[in-house]
Order: C-alpha cells, then structure tokens, then sequence
C-alpha cells in the first residue's frame, strides 16, 4: 500500500469548522461581490486570484492577491497562478493532526476553511466553436487542483464550485461554520464536478484525435427507484439522461406509480404514435401494438377517432393496454378511454374536461410528455458482457434514418394504386415499424385491423395477421417489416384477399415472391428499406 500511513489515534475529530480564511478563485463571476462583502463582514481573510481579485477590490471587498501569498507572480498567461505550496498547504493541511499543524507554523503557511472556485468554461469554448488553441488555453489545471484538494482535505474545509452554492456558505457563516457532514456532501459534488469537466476534456480531445467512439459513457441520473422490475422478484430504478425529453422526463397527471413494465409498454406507445404526423393513436400491450390508427378523414374529433379505430383493430387484447395519442386528448377520447379499463395513456396534452374524467379513474397512469418530446439517437441494449449501440429505427429524422417517401418505392406487381391505396399502404408500413419482428399488419383505411407480431417465421405472423383480422383481412392492404423468403407466406395474405402489399424486397427467392403477387393479379411494392423490431 503506498501513501502516509497516519495513526488514527492522533486525530483530533472536527464537526463545525469557523471559516476565517478563503480562497476565491472563479471564472463565473455571478453572486462574487455579495459573497466578497459577507465573508469580510463576517472578518474572513480572502484570497483571491488576478480577475477574481480585481472584481472584489473594485466593490470595495479587501483581499489579498495570490501573488501576495505565493511571492510569485502570476505567470505564464494565467497557466500559473495558485499551482504554490502556500496555497496547497493551506488547502490540504490536515489539522486534526499536531504534526500537519506544526509544519504549517514551520511553514509559515495558513490554512484555509472555505475555497470557492469555478473552472475556465470548457464546454462553451468548445460549443462556440472555438479553434483548438483557444479550447486548449481553456483546460483549467489550477482551479480543479484546488477543487481536489479542497474536497479531499473536506475534514478540515469546505468546497464550493459553482454560484448556486453561495447561500449555502452564507448561510453556515452565520451559523458558526460548517458542518462536517456539509463538508463531506460538498466535497463530493466537488469530485463530481471536477470528473464531469475532464470527462469533457477527455471527450473533446478524443474527438480532436479521431478516436471519439472508442468508449461509450452514460451518464444517467436516478430518477426513482420503481416497486420492481419486470417481475416482482427483479429490483429496478428510472435513470434519466441529463439532456432527454421523452417518456422518462414525462410529467404524471394521475393514477398509481408508474412501474417498469408501464415504462416499456408506454415507450413502445409512443414510438408508434409518433410516427405519424397527423393525429394518431397506438395500443400497447407488452410492447406489441394491439392496435394503431390515424383519424378518419372527416372525422369531428380527430384523435378520438383515431382512438376508437385503434381500439377496434382488436378490442379483446385492447384491455389493461397502453395507450399514446400524438396529440391532445379530448374529453371525446377521455371518455371513450374510461370506458376500457387501461394501465396508461400518454399524450402530449389533456384537455382539462378530458382529464376531470381521466382523473377519476384512480388506477389509470396519465403522462404528459414534454413539449418538445424527442427519441434519443442512440439505442443501447445490454447483453452478456457487453452493450450493443445503434442509431435509432426513425422515418425521415435526418442521418441514418428510413425514409417513408412513397414515391422512392417500386412497383413489382401488378398495377399501381390509386393514391387512397397507397395511402393507406403507407400508414400499413410506418404502423409495422412499431410491430415486433416477424411483423405482418394488415389495414383498411388508416386503421390496423389484423397484427401477427413476434413470430418465429414469417408464415405464422401471416396466418395470426389474418386470423386476427378475420373477415377485415378482404379488402386490406398488407405490410410486411422484411422480406418474404419464400411465397408461403404471402399467398397465406393473397388467399385471404389482401388488396394490395408494401414490403423491402432483397430475397433471394423475390421472383417467386413477385409471381404469386402476379398471379393474385395484386400490387406490391418493394420500398427497398426494413424495419426489424426485436
Ligand atoms: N493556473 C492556476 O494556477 C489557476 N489557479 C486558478 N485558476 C483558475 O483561474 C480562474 C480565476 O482566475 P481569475 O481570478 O484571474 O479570473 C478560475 O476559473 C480558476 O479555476 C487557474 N487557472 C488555470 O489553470
């Protein structure tokens, strides 16, 4: 083990520690002169570095310059200022113990009680697009030692890294001191902070030398522990991302805890519903759509028409779902929707009559999304030992993302449809994005009206696709997420009477795929694109 080894029984144990010298160090002069002007009413020394000094002298607050301290100047542009044993000592002197205190007098240093420093602005160099030299002379080394020190010295001093922290200082001031437990509770943000700002440091160089995704970090705060997981044996929490706004930063309006599987289900809800851009409705059940329908055209309530079409796709499996509408609920909606028993529904807004009626119903979970919902770009998923990261699944979101341009797809059979067909293609093949692989889903006028979702063969999402349609099946138009491998399970669609087909194409066996639809006399259009969803 390498460091001092100090006998615990030399300690002299300290709680409150009186502040009577500090240092000030900060970029961010904010709230600096009326924190200047209660530490010297309350006869604390201050010392403080170059800018930092010269704000405080200028209203009037006396305080002693680094360079004072040091003997030295500040040099080197600023790249030297407190990087001194007279500073460090009185930073990092441990007076719990004699000796510490000793080689201080011998020293002739003094310790500090309070250090209040905030680092160069890093991160908005580098947002302002700032050339490299610039970004570099912006690495803070000084202040983060001081922070360090500070934080490990938290024993004997306490740390304060950014403005927010002022009234809390002040506040212990007037008090007497601080505590230690304050002490310990600032040092680790302290901690927090100066690794947050080399984490940046270290991403930013990363990118500057062509190696930025080399290590994936997530940074993710806790926002609730949950009751469980995805069975009541599993322990599970909500972790938030700093910059999200999706279902995890989304605002509950009413009903009981949301649990992890609400989490899920309500996610995969909104996905779908999102894809759409004019009001749509999606159902969830174990993160499979049970139902997904725009608005009839004409319709007076437009999403509570889209609702009751979504609904009516499959009413049976409809019950205890999850349910996300794109727009606002109505009190149309809000009560068509307290009419089915529903774990979830999730909408960017309520109506207030719509959310009187909501609210009665005290085991529906109503969410409200943020304003400005967006996906993450990046999806994770953890396996044994490791993570899988992907861009996401998304329809015309920019780089990397599908497109759903119709006119980019080709014809392979048949005649091409009229443009209430192709409509009508179109939402079949943004609704199947949201089905889990093999996904079939049939649909009739903006509607879902049969899903065969999960299965192991494509065959079998086809039959379950047009058993769950039954007699809807005549008449629909069908979608596929991939390719068929063979005519099996396309001519299990043809035979119940599907209309029309939009499908990627790229089988090896697309000729006897294209035949079948030949000889069914029915249209299919390879959009050249998948959407597996597992
Ligand atoms: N070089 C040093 O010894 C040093 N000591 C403190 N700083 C930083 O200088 C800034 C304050 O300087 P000024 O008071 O001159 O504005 C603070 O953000 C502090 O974190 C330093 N600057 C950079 O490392």
């Amino acid at each position: 083990m390498s460091g001092p080894r100090i006998d615990p029984a030399l300690y002299r144990e300290r709680d409150v520690v009186p502040v009577r010298r500090a240092i000030l160090s900060v970029s961010d002069k904010s709230g600096l002169v009326e924190l200047g002007r209660a530490l010297a009413a309350a006869g604390v020394e201050i010392v403080s570095t170059g800018s930092t000094a010269g704000t405080l002298t200028a209203a009037g607050v006396p305080v002693t310059e680094v360079s004072q301290t040091t003997g030295f100047p500040e040099s080197l542009d600023g790249r030297v200022k407190t990087l001194h044993p007279a500073i460090h000592g009185g930073l990092l002197a441990d007076l719990r113990l004699e000796d510490h205190e000793r080689q201080l007098t011998e020293l002739g240093i003094e310790p500090f009680q309070l250090a209040v420093v905030n680092l160069y602005p890093f991160a908005q160099t580098v947002a302002a697009g700032a050339p490299a030299g610039e970004v570099i002379e912006q690495i803070d080394i000084g202040g983060p030692a001081m922070v360090r020190a500070a934080a490990k010295n938290h024993a004997n001093l306490a740390v304060v890294v950014s403005p927010e922290g002022y009234p809390e200082i002040l506040a212990a001031l007037a008090a007497g001191g601080t505590t230690l437990e304050q002490r310990r509770r600032l040092a680790a943000a302290a901690f927090a902070h100066t690794a947050a700002y080399d984490r940046q440091v270290a991403d930013w160089m990363a990118a500057e030398t062509g190696d930025a995704d080399r290590v994936l970090r997530v940074e993710a705060t806790l926002a609730t522990p949950l009751r469980y997981g995805e069975n009541s044996h599993q322990r599970a929490s909500l972790y938030t991302f700093p910059s999200g706004r999706g279902i995890a930063q989304a605002e509950q309006l009413g009903g009981k805890e949301m649990s992890y599987n609400n989490y899920v289900d309500a996610d995969a809800a909104v996905r779908a519903a999102y894809d759409f851009t004019g009001p749509a409705v999606a159902i969830i059940k174990h993160a499979n759509p049970c139902g997904i329908a725009v608005a009839s055209p004409k319709a007076a309530d437009p999403i509570a028409s889209a609702h009751i079409r979504a609904h009516e796709c499959d009413p049976v499996s409809a019950f205890g779902g999850v349910i996300a509408a794109n727009g606002t609920v109505t009190l149309r909606m809000a009560e068509q929707v307290a009419d089915i028993f529903t774990e979830v529904l999730v909408a960017p807004d309520f109506e207030p009559d719509a959310l009187t009626v909501l609210g009665k119903k005290k085991n529906l979970r109503i969410l409200k999304l943020p304003g400005d919902y967006r996906r993450e770009p990046r999806e994770f998923r953890q396996i044994s030992g490791g993570v899988l990261v992907q861009t996401v699944d998304s329809f015309d979101q920019g780089v990397n993302s599908a497109q759903s341009d119709t006119s980019t797809w080709r014809l392979v059979s048949g005649d091409a449809v009229d443009a209430a067909t192709l409509a009508d293609l179109e939402f079949a093949w943004r609704a199947c994005r949201a089905v889990k692989s093999n996904a079939i889903l049939l649909a009739n006028s903006g509607a879902s009206v049969g899903v065969g979702m999960g299965q192991v063969n494509r065959v079998d999402s086809c039959h379950l696709a047009v058993s769950r349609a039954g007699e809807r099946a005549r008449g629909s138009v069908a979608a596929s997420d991939a390719f068929f491998p063979f005519a099996d399970g396309l001519e299990v669609l043809l035979q119940a009477g599907v209309r029309a087909v939009v499908q990627p194409g790229g089988s090896v066996r697309d000729d006897e795929v294209i035949e079948a639809a030949k000889r069914a006399g029915v249209p299919m259009y390879f959009t050249g694109e998948r959407h597996f969803y597992h």
